[in-house]
């Protein structure tokens, strides 16, 4: 889109008296909108609370976002305006009802700052200790929403979670990629005397060239998470951490180096699960689970069920089933909305094909963040 600045230089203010006045004025403007929108947002909670409805809407987050940047005149960047709103949207889901938002622990994961970036600050996050809690957390109705990491753009599909899904009955709410960087955090001031690295195995695995060329003697230690890593080595001068740069912030440590990955164009796709399927909106994408009864040309009947429905498939992934041995769980990311009505024969023929088929979830594509 090409869009210019809009400066009326005319009509603006010069001095500097006269351009603070000028910006409390905005400032009280901008009071009065903002608590009109909070007013609004909270007779929408009332009346969704009425008809048991989720106070997260993805679908209607994703109209109103892009709505405003489609719109948005330049003179506030669009990713500043993304994350204004970002803080709007989460108050505004807080004053309708306090989200509860489980996630793999403990703070400081690369989980919690996708969980901040999709679900802004009033959301209350609260750690979980393993994936498996997470899921039960959300599908037990002790927190509204999770956030898990789904896949990798280096490592892959973090596996487990498809078992989960077979086994709590949540869906997919949204969906967010996060680029993947690592910084080097410690206590001390610099790489010199450094004996110990700690982190989670992946992000030392991700980090390995660098480390052994500027950090050849120093002794590994693997941890459960880059968030424990950091715990580790504050106040320990001669130890550091490897993982998110916000990690020096949270621990009272400093960043040493960075960013320290092997290969920069690393990302890793986070969903939100909720006990509901989100309702309307644009015709995104779709995650579905399907198993296949044991015959020849069972795989390629589904694919082309899909075919003759002109759907994309962005994705198809197999698992072995922990249940039964040498049968295979099927996952597929599907380019549409199927629980739009216009999909129901469509779905029908699926089942039909399928020997058992779940619909995790229709949600609205996400955004690629690259820096969080
Ligand atoms: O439209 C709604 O359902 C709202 O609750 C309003 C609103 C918003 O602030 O615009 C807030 C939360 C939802 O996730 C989506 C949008």
């Amino acid at each position: 889109m090409n869009r210019s600045a809009s400066t009326d230089v005319v009509s603006m203010p010069s001095g500097l008296d006269d351009l603070r006045r000028e910006i409390t004025r905005t400032d009280r403007e901008l009071l009065a909108l903002l608590n009109h929108r909070a007013r609004l947002c909270r007779q929408v909670g009332r009346v969704k609370s009425a008809a048991d409805q989720a106070v997260f809407k993805p679908f209607r987050e994703k109209e109103v976002l892009e709505g405003l940047v489609a719109e948005n005149p330049g003179d506030l960047p669009d990713d500043h305006l993304r994350t204004i709103y970002r803080e709007i949207l989460s108050s505004s889901r807080r004053l309708q009802q306090p989200q509860k938002a489980v996630y793999l622990g403990p703070e400081g994961t690369f989980s919690y700052f996708a969980g901040r970036e999709l679900l802004g600050s009033s959301t209350d996050f609260e750690p979980c200790p393993s994936l498996e809690t997470v899921f039960a957390a959300v599908a037990g109705k002790k927190a509204d929403l999770g956030i898990v990491p789904l896949e990798n753009s280096l490592s892959g599909s973090a596996g487990q979670n498809l078992d989960l899904f077979l086994r709590y009955g949540v869906h997919i709410q949204a969906e967010i990629y996060l680029r993947i960087s690592y910084h080097l955090v410690g206590a001390g001031t610099g790489l010199a005397g450094i004996q110990t690295v700690y982190s989670h195995p992946r992000a030392i695995d991700q980090c390995a060239a660098w480390l052994s060329s500027h950090l050849p003697e120093a002794h590994v230690v693997f941890v459960g998470s880059t968030a424990a890593a950091a715990r580790e080595a504050a106040g320990r001068p001669d130890c550091v951490a490897v993982g998110h740069r916000q990690l020096a912030a949270m621990f009272s440590l400093n960043l040493l180096a960075g960013p320290v990955e092997d290969a920069p164009d690393n990302w890793t796709r986070f969903i939100v699960i909720g006990h509901q399927a989100p309702a309307g909106g644009s015709r995104d994408k779709t995650s579905i689970l399907f198993t296949l009864p044991d015959k020849s040309g069972a795989l390629v009947s589904v694919l082309s069920v899909l075919a003759r429905g002109g759907i994309n498939m962005k994705k198809l992934e197999s698992r072995p089933m922990r249940s039964e041995k040498w049968q295979y769980l099927f996952f597929a990311d599907l380019e549409c909305d199927l629980s739009d009505d216009e999909y129901a024969d469509l779905q029908a023929e699926l089942v039909e094909n399928c020997q058992t088929l779940r619909v995790l979830g229709s949600y609205p594509a996400g955004l690629h963040l690259n820096d969080c």
